[in-house]
């Protein structure tokens, strides 16, 4: 086991009640080095968000290994060294937004680990403005930039991030892009983020993991070669394009070898 990295060897899991000849995730080797920022792209049903639930201690796989930097996923979770992020930004509506992204630092204070500073983290994430107002004055995308100061605040050794932005529109899906980037590359934090959308994980990740489905397999392992700090200019990078056209290649051979019987429609 190695503490600079997240180890997943030989991972499988069926749920309750699930086709054991069909497992949600099957025999799944993945690593995941400190520091780095992996994208898990693939069809629905793949075992995205199961792999991810793995890695935060919130399910048990039924056969294989997994180690985050030489430990265990429930004892990470313990020593509060790992964060979650959903989809929907659960924030407290009866405090304001300085005291939701302090809450977590306050409560899940980790031993020997000084919290973030909430007015810092706001302003790097551009709600400085905001700070005492509450969750239901704030747009979606803001509800979600506060969820992710939050998540930064008790500056968590491994983030797990599950398609936090689905559910915003592109222009502000591309601000928050940058905003997460520039609190990752602040804090160094190793990130674990879900998506569907191939320029979204090119645009932050240092790999990029292809699955396919049923059952849920890591197909093909991308590396992002886009040089570091990335701006808004990222997506002008011819770069960019070429390993956009890579991922989109492997998620449709993953796709079709994946695909029901049912889910083929003659052209
Ligand atoms: N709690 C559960 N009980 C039973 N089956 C489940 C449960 N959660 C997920 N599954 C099944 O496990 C498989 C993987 O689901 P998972 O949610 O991990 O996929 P995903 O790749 O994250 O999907 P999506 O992209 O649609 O969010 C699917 O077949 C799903 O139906």
């Amino acid at each position: 086991m190695s503490d600079d990295r997240i180890e997943v060897r030989g991972l499988t899991k069926t749920y309750e009640g699930g086709d054991p000849a069909r497992p949600a995730l099957d025999r799944v080797d993945l690593d995941v080095p400190r520091r780095h920022f992996v994208s898990l792209i693939g069809p629905s049903g793949c075992g995205k968000s199961t792999l991810l639930r793995v890695l935060a201690g919130l399910e048990r796989p039924d056969a294989g290994r997994v180690a985050v930097f030489g430990s265990t996923p429930e004892r990470m979770c313990a020593a509060k060294a790992v964060g979650l992020v959903p989809q929907t930004p659960a924030l407290l509506p009866w405090l304001n937004v300085r005291r939701n992204v302090a809450l977590p630092s306050r409560v899940n204070r980790r031993a020997g680990n000084a919290a973030g500073d909430p007015d810092e983290l706001l302003s790097m994430v551009g709600l400085e403005d905001v700070a005492r107002k509450y969750p239901h004055q704030l747009s979606g995308g803001m509800q979600q930039r506060v969820a992710i100061a939050r998540a930064f605040g008790i500056r968590p050794d491994v983030l797990l991030m599950d398609e936090p932005f689905s559910a915003l529109d592109e222009f502000t899906r591309e601000a928050l892009q940058l905003h997460l980037l520039r609190l990752w590359e602040h804090m160094s934090t190793t990130v674990v983020f879900v998506t569907h959308s191939v320029r979204e994980a090119v645009t932050l990740s240092d790999e990029i993991v292809v699955m396919s489905a049923r059952p849920g397999r890591v197909h093909e392992v991308l590396p992002v070669d886009l040089p570091r700090p990335r701006g808004s200019g990222v997506t002008a990078d011819p770069r960019l394009h070429r390993v956009e056209d890579r991922v989109r290649a492997s998620l449709q051979v993953a796709w079709e070898s994946g695909a029901a019987p049912d889910d083929l429609v003659p052209l």
